[in-house]
C-alpha cells in the first residue's frame, strides 16, 4: 500500500452523480455512509472519510453529526415514540439529517427532503421514508426550543460521563466536553530551533517547547514544510520524548512507534532510534515521515510483546489505548469504544509493559504513555507496574521541568494533561489563541543498577 494511504472500502467510493440526481444527494450520501461505517466499528470515522477529501460538506455533516450525537438521539428518542432504531444505517440517515437541521447552515427543506431520498433509496430503510420525514420535519419545527442553552456534557455517552465524574468530578467534566466542541489547535515540533519556527510561521512558542500555530493555513502551505524543519504533533503528545531525556548517542528503543512523532523527537535529540510497531502501513508512514525530515531510525515491523533484544538505554512505550485523550480531533471515538475496550486494552498493557521493562538495561529509564483520560490506562497501570517490578522508581517531574507547570503535573509528580488545559496562552496573551491540549498520562521510571554492574 502507498505510504499515507488509507484502507477503504469499496461501497465508500463516490458515485458519480446521475443527471437526474437531487443536488447535493451524493454528499448526503458519503455522509450517511460515513456515519454507519463508523457506528458498526468496520471503520474509525478519519478512515471512512478517506477519499472525501475534496467534499467539506460530506466532512462537516459527519463530524458535525458525532460531536452532537448525544444531544441528537435525546430529540430523536423524544420524538420516536418506538425509540431510535439501532441498526446503523437507519441511525446514520436520521442522525446526519438531524444534525443538518440543527447545527449546519442548510436550508430545512433540502435536509429533509435529501435524507427521506437516502431512506428510499435503500431497501433496509425504504419503509422508513416516512417516518424519517415526519420526525425531522418535526426537529425542524421544534429547533428553536430544542436549542438553547446546550449542555456540552450532554454530547457524551452516559458510560463515558459517568467514569470521568469519578476520576475528575463534575467540573471538570464539563470543561473537558466543552473543550471537544472547540476542536483542536495546530501544534507543531520543530526539528531544530523552536523560536525561529515560531517566527516563521507567526505562531506562538509554548513554555514546552512546541508551536502553536495561529491561523488555519494547510500544513504543506506553512514555510519549512517541504524543507523538513517541523512536524505535526499535539504540544501534549510532544511531551513524552522529552520525559526521556534522550542524550546523544544512546540507543533508545520506541516501542510502539509508528507513524513516528516521537521517534522523530528522539532521532532529532542525536540518539540511535530502533523504531518498532507491528502494524507496516503505520511503519510506511514513519518512514515517509522521517525521509521528509531527514532523520534516522532502524525500523523494525514486529509484535512488541514477542520483540527480544539487547537492553536498551532507554525505552519509550507510546502504548495502544482508548485514545479518549484526544476526542476533540476524533469526535467518533466516545461512540465506537466502550467500558469492555478498556479493560482489554489495559491488559495488554500490563503485559506491554513488562515486555518493555525486560528491554532496558540496568540503570536506563523507561517512559510509559498513553493518550488516554483513563485512569486503568495511566495512573492505576504505572502504581501497579511499580508494585511488580521492584528494580523501577518513578523519577517525579518538577512543576516547571521541560516547561510543565504544575496543573499538568499529577500528586506524584506525572504528567497528566486534559484537553481544558491552556483556556488561555500560557505566558502572554496572543491574539488568534486557540485553547486545548490533548488527554496525556506519562511516567518516567528509572532501572536501578548500572550499566557496568549489568
Ligand atoms: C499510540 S500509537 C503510537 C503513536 C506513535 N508513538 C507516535 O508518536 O507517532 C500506538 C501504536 O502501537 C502499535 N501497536 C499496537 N499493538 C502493538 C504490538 N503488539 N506491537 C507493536 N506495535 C503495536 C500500533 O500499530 C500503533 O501504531
Amino acid at each position: 500500500m502507498r505510504a499515507g494511504a488509507r484502507p477503504g472500502r469499496p461501497d465508500q467510493k463516490r458515485r458519480p452523480s446521475s443527471p437526474a440526481e437531487a443536488p447535493g444527494l451524493a454528499e448526503r450520501r458519503a455522509a450517511a455512509k460515513a456515519v454507519a461505517a463508523t457506528l458498526a466499528r468496520e471503520a474509525t470515522l478519519d478512515e471512512a472519510l478517506a477519499g472525501h477529501g475534496d467534499q467539506p460538506l460530506v466532512r462537516a455533516i459527519a463530524v458535525t453529526t458525532f460531536r452532537h450525537l448525544g444531544t441528537i438521539l435525546d430529540v430523536l428518542a423524544e420524538r420516536m415514540e418506538r425509540g431510535v432504531p439501532k441498526e446503523p444505517g437507519t441511525v446514520a440517515i436520521l442522525a446526519t439529517g438531524a444534525a443538518q437541521v440543527l447545527f449546519l447552515d442548510v436550508a430545512d427543506h433540502a435536509a429533509v427532503d435529501l435524507s427521506v431520498r437516502l431512506a428510499r433509496e435503500d431497501r433496509r430503510t425504504q419503509h422508513l421514508a416516512g417516518m424519517v420525514n415526519a420526525v425531522l420535519r418535526r426537529i425542524a419545527r421544534e429547533r428553536e426550543e430544542i436549542l438553547p442553552p446546550l449542555s456540552a456534557t450532554a454530547e457524551l455517552p452516559e458510560w463515558l460521563a459517568v467514569r470521568w465524574r469519578e476520576a475528575y468530578g463534575q467540573e471538570r467534566v464539563a470543561a473537558i466536553a466543552a473543550a471537544h466542541a472547540g476542536g483542536a489547535a495546530l501544534d507543531l515540533t520543530a526539528k531544530g530551533d523552536a523560536t525561529a519556527l515560531a517566527e516563521s510561521v507567526g505562531g506562538v512558542l509554548l513554555p514546552t517547547g512546541s508551536v502553536r500555530v495561529l491561523d488555519r493555513r494547510p500544513v504543506s502551505e506553512l514555510p519549512g514544510y517541504r524543507d523538513g524543519t517541523f512536524w505535526v504533533q499535539d504540544a501534549a503528545a510532544a511531551l513524552p520524548a522529552r520525559l526521556l531525556r534522550p542524550q546523544e548517542g544512546e540507543r533508545i528503543l520506541d516501542l510502539c512507534a509508528a507513524p513516528g512523532g516521537k521517534t522523530a523527537q528522539l532521532a532529532a535529540a542525536g540518539a540511535r532510534v530502533t523504531a518498532l510497531d507491528r502494524s507496516e502501513a503505520r511503519l510506511e508512514r514513519l518512514h515517509d515521515n522521517l525521509g521528509r525530515l531527514g532523520l534516522e531510525a532502524e525500523i523494525v515491523c514486529a509484535d512488541a510483546l514477542a520483540y527480544q533484544e539487547e537492553p536498551f538505554d532507554a525505552v519509550l512505550l507510546d502504548a495502544p489505548c482508548s485514545a479518549t485523550g484526544t476526542i476533540r480531533r476524533h469526535p467518533d471515538l466516545p461512540w465506537t469504544k466502550s467500558e469492555a475496550d478498556i479493560r482489554t486494552l489495559a491488559a495488554v498493557q500490563v503485559r506491554m509493559l513488562d515486555r518493555a521493562a525486560r528491554l532496558v538495561r540496568p540503570g536506563g529509564r523507561l517512559v510509559y504513555c498513553v493518550c488516554s483520560l483513563e485512569p486503568e490506562e495511566g495512573e492505576q497501570q504505572v502504581r501497579a507496574f511499580l508494585a511488580r517490578h521492584a528494580d523501577f522508581t518513578r523519577i517525579p517531574l518538577a512543576p516547571g521541568e521541560h516547561g510543565i507547570a504544575a496543573e499538568l503535573l499529577t500528586g506524584e509528580g506525572d504528567l497528566r494533561t486534559v484537553p481544558d488545559h491552556w483556556p488561555d496562552a500560557p505566558g502572554a496573551p496572543a491574539e488568534g489563541w486557540r485553547p486545548g491540549l490533548d488527554g496525556f498520562y506519562a511516567a518516567c521510571l528509572a532501572r536501578a543498577g548500572s550499566p557496568v554492574s549489568g
